[in-house]
């Protein structure tokens, strides 16, 4: 099921559950504007190259729309559709004033040169710079992208709007980046691990951990859990996917990754098919990579008992229903990777205050929204008698639902 499919699936289904009037659930489906341009640059050898970029603006009900730009070679316009509305309703989840965007670019980063990386950033800023700002639309980085990405869709900003750091977040710190954003996502899912494994009685410590996806949010994720005695027993990236029952040594391993750019050929473990990865026996299944990994064809092979949804929309609507058979519980993406944007909402607030705040305040705030996110996550549940999926899509639903009624329809 294509992603824009699942997840306009799982809004009518939350819809359903909070009896919505048909009307507001027509239109808090469709996006409120999507964006499609063409960037062409000069490639380092002389010959030009075109591709296609994409901003979807799916609802500002809340605020100003919010949501990463990725850099990939299967990035199409359903999929940055899909992308946009979930980062809707995730922002209600996390209860940041925001409403939800995606863009994303169709290219393959890793086979481009920074400088030609460069000059497709500035052309797609040129592009879509109207339509972007502090108080309307606020990118930040996502799949292929990274805080330099940000520096130079800020430089780019700057020469038609003059300098607005609050423009975009997860930029370097030394542009006014928050301490702690690089590793808010992956911090993020360790928190909302810890939350979920204790109502099961259980905790990190004497957990066994399999991590698809060694990124941004894959690396933190691990070396976090790792340092809270978790046991990561595999890993996978682009290059291949490695096992090491006992645990493998992650500090050496992203050390190894910063030298070699893959996790293939580390010596502290052994290479298995990178197919495996989401079938390896663990207690606790983390994909932090594509969406729509987990589906009909592998969920019933699937043998964790906790599936963590640190990606977008790994899990499609038909593998949700036969791992609830099974017993799996699902920590759904809204909630489970919402310390990244809630993060960025601290760097936007620190920028507009012209303040920093220590990296202690920026993590120590961060737990606080992600237990209360996980409370009233459940408190849905409760109300609805239905799954944590259901319950984060009632709650981020209900709240942009009552937003829009509130601001009223008079044209
Ligand atoms: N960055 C953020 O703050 C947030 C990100 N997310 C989501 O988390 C996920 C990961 O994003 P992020 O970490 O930022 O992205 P990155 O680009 O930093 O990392 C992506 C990782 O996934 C790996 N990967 C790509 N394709 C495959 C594959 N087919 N099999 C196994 N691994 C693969 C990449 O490998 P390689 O490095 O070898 O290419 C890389 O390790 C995405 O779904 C994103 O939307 C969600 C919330 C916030
Ligand atoms: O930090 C942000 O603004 C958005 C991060 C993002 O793209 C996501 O949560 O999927």
């Amino acid at each position: 099921m294509n992603a824009l499919a699942a997840t306009s699936r799982n809004f009518r289904q939350a819809a359903r559950l909070l009896g919505l009037d048909s009307k507001l659930e027509k239109s808090l489906l469709i996006p409120f504007r999507e964006i499609k341009v063409e960037c062409t640059i000069p490639k380092d050898d002389g010959t030009l190259a075109s591709f296609v970029g994409f901003r979807v603006q799916h609802d500002n009900a809340r605020g100003p729309m919010k949501g990463g730009i990725r850099y990939h070679p299967e990035v199409d316009p359903d999929e940055v559709n899909a992308l946009a509305q979930l980062m809707t309703w995730k922002t209600a989840v996390a209860n940041v004033p925001y409403g939800g965007a995606k863009g994303g670019i169709g290219c393959d980063p890793g086979k481009l040169s920074i400088s030609e990386l460069e000059r497709l950033t500035r052309v797609f800023t040129q592009k879509i710079h109207d339509l972007i700002g502090v108080h309307t639309d606020v990118p930040a980085p996502d799949m292929g992208t990274n805080p330099q990405t940000m520096a130079w869709i800020l430089d780019e900003y700057a020469k038609f709007h003059g300098y607005s750091p609050a423009v975009v977040t997860g930029k370097p710190v030394d542009l006014g980046g928050s301490l702690g954003r690089d590793a808010a996502t992956g911090r993020g899912v360790l928190f909302a691990t810890a939350a979920l494994l204790q109502d099961y009685g259980k905790s990190i410590s004497g957990q066994r951990f399999v991590i698809q996806g060694f990124g941004n949010v894959g690396s933190w994720a691990a070396q976090l859990i790792n340092e809270g005695g978790g046991k990561i027993v595999a890993v996978s990236d682009i290059s291949g996917a490695i096992r090491n029952p006992n645990g493998i040594d992650i500090t050496s391993l992203v050390k190894y990754v910063k030298d070699k750019r893959g996790i293939k050929g580390f010596p502290g473990a052994d290479p298995i098919d990178a197919n495996s990865i989401l079938i390896e026996d663990c207690d606790v299944l983390i994909p932090a990579a594509l969406g729509g990994v987990i589906n009909k064809e592998n969920a019933n092979e699937i043998r964790a008992k906790f599936i963590i949804e640190a990606a977008n929309h790994p899990c499609d609507p038909e593998a949700d229903e036969i791992l609830s058979k099974k017993g799996v519980v699902i920590l759904p993406d809204i909630f489970a990777n919402s310390g990244g944007v809630t993060v960025s909402y601290f760097e936007w607030v620190q920028n507009i205050q012209c303040f920093m705040w220590s990296e202690e305040k920026v993590n120590g705030v961060l737990k606080t929204y992600m237990t209360k996110g996980y409370n009233d996550v459940k408190e849905m549940c409760k109300t609805h008698n239905c799954d944590l999926r259901m319950g984060a899509f009632t709650l981020g639903v209900n709240r942009v639902a009552r937003a829009t009624v509130l601001r009223g329809w008079e044209a």
